[in-house]
């Protein structure tokens, strides 16, 4: 179990800077996930901290020691890959020992973490078969033992449930997590699904176009996001934006919703100031169409059992997403009104930036 300090790291390809001054630290068995689009640089950040990857200048420090100029081998890391990586001649059990047969590691130790590994995964039955013979979760898993057996500083994960079907990537995730308890590793893992990210993390890490947006819990993040990009990205559905123009109201300012004025309490801003309403779908109410209420024309009514979510247009174009509990009766093409609660409203300046709520 290792720590892990990032000062000013960057990252460059020629003249093109994928990393930005990254400044990040890691704690002690602690589990941190890497999340944003495509090409925000996720994997080459978690390569520049494996050692595969150079950093263009700033400081890497692992307990303390600066490993910049020390080779992936001897950072005391190990990563697992999306791809797995196995060898496909070798057996599981050759697999597994093959890093530490590598370091001349006594042969009854290499057999001793092998077994608890295998157990651990429960893959024991399927040390003698070869890659090609196990499926795609089970070969994830002989990937995962292979890091396991190396007792690494840290564990590096770099999209490693995406080969998976759905179901099988929920059963992983959940092992991950159990394995990370029992291990009390240090773990930091990478990917661009944000529902992963909110049930695996200790601390979730949103990058976007090679800068970090936001480092926080997955509900430090949820409920106070930083700025409008992090609102949409963590949450699912999203959360739904509304432009709109702060009024003076008595005491204070606030907005005007179809013709009605509602107060934005604790909001220390000019009236006439243009701001972004953010209201997530579980938070808006579906009602009628009233003074006060946004009116919305479904364009998708998508009925998942406990929930209905509703897709649709407001008047001035914008889309919107909504969560009715159970299983309403909605067509599309029906005119709904939603209500957006003053308590559950984010603010966000015309920069995007989070304003402080009350
Ligand atoms: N070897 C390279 N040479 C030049 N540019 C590179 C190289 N590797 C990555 N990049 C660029 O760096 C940026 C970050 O890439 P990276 O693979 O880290 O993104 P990512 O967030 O992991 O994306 P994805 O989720 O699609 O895997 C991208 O714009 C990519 O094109």
């Amino acid at each position: 179990m290792s720590h892990l300090v990032l000062r000013q790291v960057t990252k460059e390809y020629g003249a093109v800077r994928v990393l930005h001054c990254i400044d990040l630290e890691v704690g002690n068995g602690e589990f941190v996930v890497f999340v944003g689009p495509s090409g925000c640089g996720k994997s080459t950040l978690l390569r520049t901290i494996a050692g595969l990857e150079r950093a263009s200048s700033g400081e890497i420090r692992l307990d303390d020691r600066l490993v910049n100029d020390v080779s992936a081998a001897d950072r005391g890391l190990a990563m697992v890959f999306q791809s797995y990586a196995l060898y496909p001649h070798m057996s599981v059990r050759q697999n597994l020992a093959f890093g530490l047969e590598n370091s001349r590691m006594p042969r009854d130790e290499i057999d001793r973490r092998v077994t608890e590994a295998a157990k651990m995964l429960l893959i024991e039955p399927l040390l003698n078969r070869k890659p090609r013979q196990l499926s795609g979760g089970q070969r994830q898993r002989v990937a995962i033992g292979r890091a396991i057996v190396r007792r690494p500083g840290i564990f590096l994960l770099d999209e490693p449930l995406s080969n998976l079907d759905a179901e099988l990537r929920v059963v992983m995730r959940a092992e991950l997590a159990a394995l990370h308890k029992r291990l009390s590793a240090t773990m930091i893992y990478v990917t661009h699904d944000q529902t992963e990210a909110m049930t695996l993390a200790d601390r979730i890490v949103v990058l976007r176009d090679g800068r970090i947006e936001q480092v926080g819990t997955p509900l430090d993040l949820y409920n106070n996001p930083a700025n409008r990009f992090v609102a949409g990205f963590i949450g699912s559905p999203r959360m739904n934006f509304i432009e709109a123009e702060t009024i003076p109201i008595a005491g204070g300012v606030g907005v005007q919703v179809n013709g009605k004025q509602q107060r934005l309490p604790h909001l220390d801003l000019a009236p006439g100031s243009k701001i972004v309403l953010g209201i997530r779908p579980h938070s808006a109410t579906v009602t009628e169409i009233d003074q006060g209420t946004i009116p919305l024309e479904l364009t998708l009514v998508e009925q998942l059992g406990a929930e209905t979510i509703l897709h649709g247009k407001t008047d001035r174009g914008e889309i919107f997403t909504v969560s009715a509990p159970g299983q309403g009766r909605f067509s599309m093409g029906e005119r709904i009104g939603i209500a957006l609660p003053p308590e559950d409203l984010h603010v966000f300046n015309a920069e995007g930036q989070a304003l402080p709520r009350g």
